[in-house]
């Protein structure tokens, strides 16, 4: 098992830059930041552009592209066996020097973003300047409160999350911008405030969907100024006055903010933005490769399998009984959800913090579906090695994420990966500012048939 300390050491290697941000807003700091990054890249086409960093096999081109480096990304590198940096920093790393909420200790969304996009930790005081600016630009407009009203509470909520922010686009000032005819290297700018709007509107519409589906007729709560984020997203969603549950949400949504390029939800908002389509679409596109099974609805269905096999074998059960329901799953044809991954070769340091995280709450150590989930781990890596398919037998931060939720009372796994949209929203969209601030140019991979593949190899 990955432990904290294993990775404490590398606080120590955090550069200045990154631990002293100066006291400017976020705009500023990127306005700063920028000129060096372009310079960056000037240098690699310049100095680089014919240099061979990996060749493709046939394996990659018929195996979904697996460990093909094709994509910059600039926020997160995800590492086989360590798991998710962020601009350098592992989650301890970013647990110990992230500002968190006023009486909270988990990372908040903010001082994620922040780093995310400027690559700098953000002061205090920064952090709560960005806290407010999205409480007040926080609200829906109405027409996309009735729209979202509109919906039968039988429309899966993933599908009204992608529909709404894709309904937000109305506002989008990027796309009003170019219509009018604005150069290129302003587009960041326009970039950059759509996707502050959208991630200050994600939690109304994320609650508003909650509150329609779950709980019909009771009162949404206004935005309160005062409160960072997910502070106000749990608010809303009715869980406020439990103060454990939204430390979970802040941490939880930081964690699953970023998780380099190349994911299902991230290289979609990627490739669409690509386009120069706005955020509101981009990010409406990756939350509808979120919605798979294979990717994040996987934490709906982690919970789902938890819970039937609790229903079958009890929640007091030996070692030997969850042996025999994983090969009852994998003999099904099914996958065990929660495990395995397209990068990862070892257990992700996200379910790790998840983890410690539930080892700090003594409800939660007491919890049945957490102590079936704790036991699952230490069975399901030799049961899937044996199986021998998976080329990670290791639990992805899935496996743990819904069952805490489902402990603090907020049971309905449909809409846990809603939650998990809320958070992507960090990462895909700082990407989408930096992929215009650096000009990147519209993706268009080369494809081949088969025969042509065949062609290729004589
Ligand atoms: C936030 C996230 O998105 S994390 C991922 C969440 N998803 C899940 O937890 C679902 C369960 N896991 C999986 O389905 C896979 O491990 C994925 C989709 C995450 C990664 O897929 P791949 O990169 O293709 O995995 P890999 O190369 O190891 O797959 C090889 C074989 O092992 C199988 N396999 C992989 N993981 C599992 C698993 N957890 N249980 C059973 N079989 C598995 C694959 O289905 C594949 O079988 P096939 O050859 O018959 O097609
Ligand atoms: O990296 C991946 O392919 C899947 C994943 O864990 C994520 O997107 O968070």
């Amino acid at each position: 098992m990955l432990s904290r300390t294993r990775f404490l050491g590398s606080v120590s290697r955090i550069g200045a830059s990154k631990r002293f941000a100066s006291t400017k807003s976020l705009k500023e700091t990127l306005q700063e930041v920028i000129p060096s990054k372009q310079e960056q890249l000037k240098k690699l086409k310049a100095e680089h552009a014919q240099t061979v960093v990996g060749d493709v096999k046939v394996e990659n081109i018929i195996g979904g592209m697996r460990g093909i480096k094709a994509m910059l990304w600039e926020a997160s590198v995800l590492d086989p066996n360590e798991g998710i940096r962020f601009h350098g920093l592992t989650i301890p790393d970013c647990q110990k020097v992230l500002p968190t909420a006023p009486g909270g200790k988990e990372i908040i969304a903010e001082s994620m973003l922040w780093l995310l996009l400027t690559g700098q930790v953000p002061s205090e005081a920064q952090t709560r300047q960005l806290s407010r600016e999205l409480a007040e630009k926080g609200d829906l407009p109405a027409f996309v409160e009735k729209l979202v009203d509109s919906f039968p509470a039988t429309l899966h909520p993933m599908t009204q999350l992608g529909m709404g922010v894709a309904a937000l686009n109305h506002d989008s000032l990027f796309q009003a911008a170019y219509e009018k005819g604005i150069k290129k290297s302003e587009y960041w700018t326009y970039m950059l405030d759509d996707c502050i709007n959208l991630i200050a509107r994600l939690p109304a519409l994320a609650a508003r969907i909650y509150r329609n589906v779950y709980k019909p007729g009771t009162p949404l709560p206004a935005i309160n100024k005062d409160l960072d984020l997910v502070g106000n997203y749990t608010t809303m969603l009715g869980f406020g006055d439990n103060h454990n549950l939204t430390e979970y949400l802040r941490l939880y949504i930081a964690l699953h903010g970023d998780h380099e390029g190349g994911n299902a939800s991230a290289h979609t908002s990627h490739l669409v933005g690509s386009t120069l389509s706005d955020p509101y679409l981009s990010y409406s596109a990756a939350l509808f490769a979120l919605a798979g099974p294979l990717h994040g609805l996987a934490n709906q269905e982690v919970l789902r399998w938890q819970l039937a096999m609790q229903a079958e074998i009890g929640s007091d059960v030996s070692h030997e009984q969850i042996k025999e329901y994983l090969w009852k799953t994998l003999k099904g044809g099914q996958v065990v959800p929660g495990y395995g991954h397209g990068v990862l070769r070892q257990a992700d340091p996200r379910f790790i913090a998840l983890q410690e995280f539930c080892d700090a709450h003594p409800e939660l150590q007491e919890s049945s579906i957490i102590r079936l989930v704790k036991k699952t781990y230490e069975v399901a890596p030799d049961v899937l090695k044996e199986h021998g398919k998976t080329k990670n037998p290791y639990p992805n931060v899935d496996a743990t994420s819904g069952c805490v939720l489902y402990h603090y009372g907020l049971k309905e796994f449909k809409y846990y990966t809603v939650i998990f949209g809320v958070s992507r929203a960090l990462g895909a969209l700082t990407q989408l500012v930096w992929s215009r601030a650096l000009g990147l140019p519209i993706e268009r991979p080369k494809s081949l048939s088969m025969d042509a593949l065949e062609m290729l190899i004589k």
